[in-house]
């Protein structure tokens, strides 16, 4: 920050002592939510989080994980990881990607940025290729942002467009592929009418194609860039729809993991790979699990996989999914700037920390914590340990994941005495297996979720700590979707609906640790305290006051 007069010091805390580590625990996917035999943390054995909900009451409480609590449009979005991470880590609300997107469109500024000019430049001679998660889940992406970038793209100029899509089935019910495939045909089809050469060209599951993230499995992105790019794929149907509808009737077949496929016209040959000259928009606004493909996209010097054909495009990302990489360098609307995290101030003021997760949730503890931003702000006070995730599985088949080494990594950190920090130890069980869609397996989950937790505990224990556990979201907490008085939504068939997605429930919070000043309580004056509360919090627990601009801690510290 520029501004004059400004430090980097954090004042001491009037009250709370330094010197005593701090572990910051987060449960991917961990909600509070009514006791039903669809809430797996409910059915599962739980005793940690359980002591902790029903030992302390002045200790454990619930906060907002969802909407405009985290930077979203509406308090009818559900959480999600990056916002919930980004608000944890930074301790504060930053309007986030979704919402940036819907006001550039609403604006029109977005397309009036460098972003859309440089793509504009193929539009008379090349192809517009838009590539990204198709449904309404509001965390990687938008069908209603899409609709408006197809309507204004083609207003301005561009006369041959194809979509290439990834079913959600994740973010959303499985199955809804189907009615957002009609949704855009219908869209595409008017586009034609209007002259414009508009079609969906490839598509593919999401997990399987294109949007793996952290570098877990570079074959997912290869599968995408065959289909999008080399306009090649095991399947070829003549519409989209059909394609969806056929892969769909396979035995376990499943939006997330459907394989890809192309789109051919009648003498077989694809209609949309991409070609010298075209232009490429990643229509997903959120980071993670687009970085993959815009390397892939963007850079000269690439070796994750042969890549076969290179076509000279111009490239634009919906936003810039890496600051620090600067990638991709054209993009469509600028990204939230988040700076001024916690974990740079507690560096700063001498905190050494440590952070680990397994690979699919790394980022998320370190890039994601850290606003968006990659790498130690000082090497030599950090260390990130990233335990390397089963790749090529469904995570309901191995539900504890690696929840137990994280633990242990986190333990040893603690024991060591070298950290003040244990941060952001992420255990990805009850949202990993959750998004699965396996209610056993979820249980099993969040059994294992709750061991790791113990581990971290007792280290806290013995090194005379202070924790804090919390939660990034919801997810295991609720498994089915809900009518409006709360009861599971039946299908036409009378079936419940698995609910694979996150939720809009509260997360809890829980402190202690014998480090922990007996008079610290939670306070009950804060209305509606969400996820960015925490970070003040933290730096409290710390022995430091948290920036003026911080959202409030939600300690107070009795006299006595
Ligand atoms: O990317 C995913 O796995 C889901 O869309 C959201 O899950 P996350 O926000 O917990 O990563
Ligand atoms: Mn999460
Ligand atoms: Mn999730």
């Amino acid at each position: 920050m520029a501004s004059s007069g400004f430090s980097w010091t954090l004042p001491d805390h009037p009250k709370l002592p330094k010197g005593k580590p701090v572990a910051v625990v987060v449960l991917d996917g961990w909600g509070e939510a009514n006791a039903d035999q669809y809430n797996c943390i409910h059915v599962a054995q739980t005793p940690v989080m359980d002591s902790l909900k029903n030992g302390a009451p002045e200790r454990w409480r619930l906060v907002k994980a969802h909407g405009t609590a985290v930077g979203l449009p509406s308090d009818d979005d559900m959480g999600n990881s990056e916002v919930g991470h980004n608000a944890l880590g930074a301790g504060r609300i930053f309007a986030q990607g979704a919402k940036l997107v819907d006001q550039a469109l609403a604006s029109g500024k977005i397309y009036e940025g460098d972003g859309f000019n440089y793509i504009k430049e193929s539009f008379e001679n090349g192809t517009l290729h838009l590539i990204g998660l198709l449904s309404d889940g509001g965390v990687h992406s938008r069908l209603d942002q899409l609709q408006l970038l197809l309507k204004g793209a083609s207003e301005r100029g561009a006369k041959r467009i194809r979509v290439h899509i990834l079913t959600d089935g994740r973010d959303v019910l499985d199955g809804s592929s189907v009615g957002f495939v009609e949704t855009l045909e219908n869209d595409l089809s008017q586009l034609r009418e209007k002259g414009i050469d508009a079609q969906i060209a490839s598509g593919g599951g999401r997990m399987y194609v294109t949007m793996d993230r952290y570098e877990n499995d570079w074959d997912v992105v290869k599968r995408g860039w065959d289909a999008q790019v080399l306009g090649e794929a095991p399947h070829k149907f003549k519409s989209a729809l059909e394609a969806v509808k056929t892969l769909r009737a396979e035995p376990n077949a499943n939006d997330q993991y459907l394989p890809p496929f192309v789109i051919v016209d009648d003498s077989g040959k694809a209609v949309g790979p991409v070609l010298d000259g075209d232009a490429v928009v990643t229509i997903n606004f959120r980071a993670d699990r687009m970085v993959m493909l815009a390397k892939a996209l963007e850079y000269a010097d690439f070796d994750k996989f042969d890549r076969v054909r290179v076509p000279k495009i111009r490239y634009a990302g919906m936003l810039q999914y890496d600051g620090e990489l600067k990638l991709p360098s054209r993009y469509l609307v600028s990204p939230p700037e988040i700076e001024r995290t916690s974990g740079e101030y507690l560096v700063k003021n001498g905190i050494c920390t440590f952070a680990c997760s397994e690979t699919v949730k790394f980022g998320h503890v370190t890039f994601f914590w850290n606003g968006n931003r990659s790498g130690y702000f000082d090497e030599t006070k950090e260390e990130y340990v990233e335990i390397p995730s089963d790749s090529g599985i469904t995570f309901n088949v191995a539900p504890k994941m690696k929840a137990l080494e994280i633990a242990e990594k986190a333990r040893d950190a603690l024991l060591s005495g070298k950290f003040d920090q244990v941060n952001g130890v992420n255990l990805p069980n009850g949202d990993m297996v959750g998004h699965t869609g396996d209610i056993e397996a979820t249980v099993v989950a969040c059994k294992a979720a709750d061991e790791a937790v113990k581990i971290i505990l007792d280290a806290v224990e013995q090194v005379g700590g202070i924790y804090v556990v919390t939660a990034d979201h919801g997810n295991a907490e609720d498994m089915v979707k809900r009518n409006k008085a709360g009861k599971p939504a039946l299908d036409k068939s009378g079936g419940i609906q698995i609910l694979t997605s996150h939720t809009l429930q509260p997360v809890p919070v829980a402190i202690g640790g014998p480090g922990l000043h007996p008079g610290v309580k939670f306070r009950n004056d804060i209305q509606t305290p969400g996820l960015a509360n925490v970070a003040a919090t933290v730096m409290n627990l710390h022995g430091f006051e948290a920036p003026a601009d911080y959202e409030t801690t939600l300690i107070e510290v009795a006299d006595n």
